[in-house]
């Protein structure tokens, strides 16, 4: 069975008459790595602080580690990991004597805490940077320090505000495979926050879509989008040559099909609806409410026809986002959502 490690329910707090945070339930299991995602106040880092024992709910149980974070702050800690979004070090001292400053403030004894921070620059990729002073790191390495720095007291649980800001596309990619490589490997429980959505949706088990205070959605991506846009069926396109009645009448056969459209593609062709170009080919789009693309293809190919390309529209972290949050306001599921192809 899963071990319940955050579990927050009916999480209330105002400043002022605004509520920051309206009634949130979560929880979150041991290991798991879950996205917190919203638009600038909508309340994700008053949430953290809470967990945190640095702000104190006005309503409602957090529950961490089995612990009550604001009536035991100090062994939360100990067992919490924060990074900020501005973390900061001191610039004229190595990476290492950093690390080992945290780890004596830790309480760790000296020669310990050389070999753990040692062994943590080593895990973040920085054995090569362990000498050189923090005020000459780039972002990404100051990232992947902070990394090492919440570690050192070997965290159950790591909370990490907007880690991968500020960083170019490469060591995003880096830091988020290593934060995935060290939550698997230690069993360790990510909570992170970020707008980084394409990134999160690569590294998150789950994520909570935050809006206003409230958790309007969680689950996992394939699950979110499901629900998000069960109105909205999956699209596969297919560019075919060679469409015959006969094919089309296959595909409109085939269990799960909504609709077919036919459009030009090609030499001659102006995108109308209905027409073949002067090279035969066609764009087939198909609305499905499940993964017809097998059956699709085998239609095609069956038939005599050419297939030249089968794409399916994957509804990805970016749609979702922008269907709740366009404009900063929460849609409803029957407006337009940004769409890739
Ligand atoms: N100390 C404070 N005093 C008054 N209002 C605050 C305070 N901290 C946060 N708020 C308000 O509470 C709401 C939630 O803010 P919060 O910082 O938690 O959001 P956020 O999702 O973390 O946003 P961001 O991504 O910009 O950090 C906002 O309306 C913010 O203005």
């Amino acid at each position: 069975m899963t071990e319940t490690v955050i579990d927050i329910h009916e999480l209330t707090k105002s400043y002022g008459k605004a509520k920051a945070v309206d009634r949130l339930s979560l929880r979150i299991s041991r290991g798991e790595i879950f996205g917190l995602l919203g638009p600038n106040g909508a309340g994700k880092s008053t949430t953290i602080l809470m967990l945190l024992g640095l702000s104190e709910p006005d309503s409602g149980t957090i529950n961490v580690l089995g612990m009550n974070p604001t009536r035991e702050p100090i062994p939360v800690k100990q067992r919490v990991g924060y990074l900020p979004d501005d973390v900061g070090f001191y610039e004229d001292r190595t990476g290492l004597e950093n690390l080992m400053l945290t780890a004596r403030l830790n309480g760790i004894p000296e020669d310990a805490a050389r070999e753990r921070a040692k062994l943590l620059l080593e895990q973040v990729g920085l054995d090569n940077a362990a000498h050189k002073k923090t005020g000459a790191y780039s972002r990404g390495m100051r990232q992947r320090l902070g990394l090492a720095d919440v570690l050192v007291k070997s965290p159950e649980i790591i909370i990490l505000d907007e880690p991968t800001l500020g960083i170019d596309p490469t060591g995003m990619e880096e830091l988020l495979s290593l934060i995935r490589k060290l939550s698997r490997e230690q069993n360790l429980t990510v909570l992170l926050s970020s707008h980084q959505l394409h990134q999160v949706q690569q590294i998150c088990d789950r994520v909570g879509l935050f809006v206003r205070g409230r958790l309007l959605a969680e689950g996992d991506v394939p699950s979110l989008s499901r629900t998000l846009f069960a109105d909205d069926p999956l699209l596969i396109t297919a560019d075919i040559e060679g469409l015959s009645p006969a094919l089309e009448e296959s595909i409109r056969g085939i269990d799960g099909v909504h609709r077919l459209e036919i459009e030009t593609v090609g030499q001659g062709a102006a995108g109308q609806q209905g027409a073949l170009s002067a090279d035969g080919r066609c764009r087939l789009q198909i609305r499905c409410d499940s993964d017809c693309s097998p059956d699709i293809a085998g239609a095609i190919v069956g038939s005599g026809a050419r297939l030249f390309a089968l794409h399916r529209q994957e509804y990805g972290l970016d749609e979702i986002y922008h269907r709740y949050f366009a404009g900063g306001e929460p849609h409803g599921k029957g407006d337009d959502a940004k769409r890739s192809g």
